[in-house]
């Protein structure tokens, strides 16, 4: 892995550090009677890597979605870099938000560089009549493109594989070539949904590494991910979500010393746990009839 930071004028500039870079505010989504996620406030500065840690069912892929426009939020507003993201999810990536998925999907008939090429389609700018007509605009956008999309696979230590069918890849590569593919679109926020998931030890310190050069390519992070070694070490700070409600947020030593996450992750009953005014309150009723 190489830690280049060349930058090009068809990259967004760096985020001045310590900036607002997304900023989500009273964010709730429900699925019929079940609220997943409910009034969930968080945001990511430049120059962070920030945490969302949680039990399974706790709302952390949905609060995801509700990101990037996979779901559309109940209620609440998500801003990036001030502006409110747009609905869809080809619309947040092109302004800057990227992601991958807990699920890995890659194009697994297509190479290593093709899959990073579709990645770059939100940053290129032929249009229709060019790509057809195959003009010298057209090559000339196409020899830019692959050569980032080299260079990214250079930076994830994919290079030797760049000709490889994705599907070919072992389970650890795929991930990165995610990762690759995402950052393909010029991200100024790269949200991972469990990048070291299925991973053994070494390839998890090595993710842990290439999330840490991208922090300092200017990209702040946003990081699903149920190994709270990488999380600890890697994240400046934390939010634990339970039952859909932040539960506590602060820095790696502020949430493992909090009883309550260890309480959530172990399923014990705690006083002020998200969900049990509500079961008090059903309780409460059930015992006045
Ligand atoms: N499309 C959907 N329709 C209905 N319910 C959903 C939908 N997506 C998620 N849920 C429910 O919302 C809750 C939160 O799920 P979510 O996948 O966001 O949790 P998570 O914290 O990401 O869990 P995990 O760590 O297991 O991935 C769960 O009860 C889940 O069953």
């Amino acid at each position: 892995m190489t830690t280049d930071t060349t930058t090009s004028k068809d990259r967004p500039a760096a985020t001045p550090a310590g900036e607002t870079v997304l900023d989500a505010k009273g964010v709730t989504m429900r699925f019929g009677g079940l609220t997943a996620v409910r009034s969930v406030d968080l945001t990511v500065n430049s120059g962070e890597i920030v945490g969302l840690i949680g039990p399974n069912g706790a709302g952390k892929t949905t609060f995801f979605n509700c990101l990037t426009g996979l779901y559309i939020p109940t209620e609440g507003e998500v801003r990036y870099k001030g502006k409110v993201l747009p609905s869809k999810s080809f619309k947040v990536t092109a302004a800057g938000v990227a992601r991958t998925f807990q699920n890995i999907r890659l194009f697994a008939n297509m190479t290593v560089l093709e899959n990073v090429l579709v990645g770059r389609h939100t940053r290129t700018k032929e249009g229709l009549w060019s790509a057809l007509l195959r003009g010298p605009g057209f090559h000339k956008a196409e020899a830019k493109s692959k050569a980032r999309a080299l260079e990214l696979l250079e930076f994830v230590g994919l290079a030797e594989k760049a000709d490889h069918l994705s599907r070919n890849l072992p389970y650890g590569e795929q991930r990165k070539l995610e990762i690759a593919r995402a950052l393909a679109s010029e991200p100024g926020l790269l949200l991972l949904d469990e990048p070291t998931a299925g991973m053994n030890p070494q390839e998890t310190r090595a993710t842990e590494e290439l999330v840490f050069a991208i922090r300092d390519m200017g990209i702040a992070v946003l990081v699903i991910e149920h190994d709270m070694r990488f999380i600890f070490n890697l994240c400046d700070r934390v939010a634990v979500l339970v039952q859909g409600e932040k539960l506590v947020e602060g820095d790696s030593e502020t949430v493992q010393q909090d009883d309550r996450v260890i309480a959530a992750y172990l399923g014990e009953p705690f006083e002020g746990a998200p969900g049990s005014t509500e079961a008090d309150a059903t309780g409460n009723e059930e015992n006045s009839r």
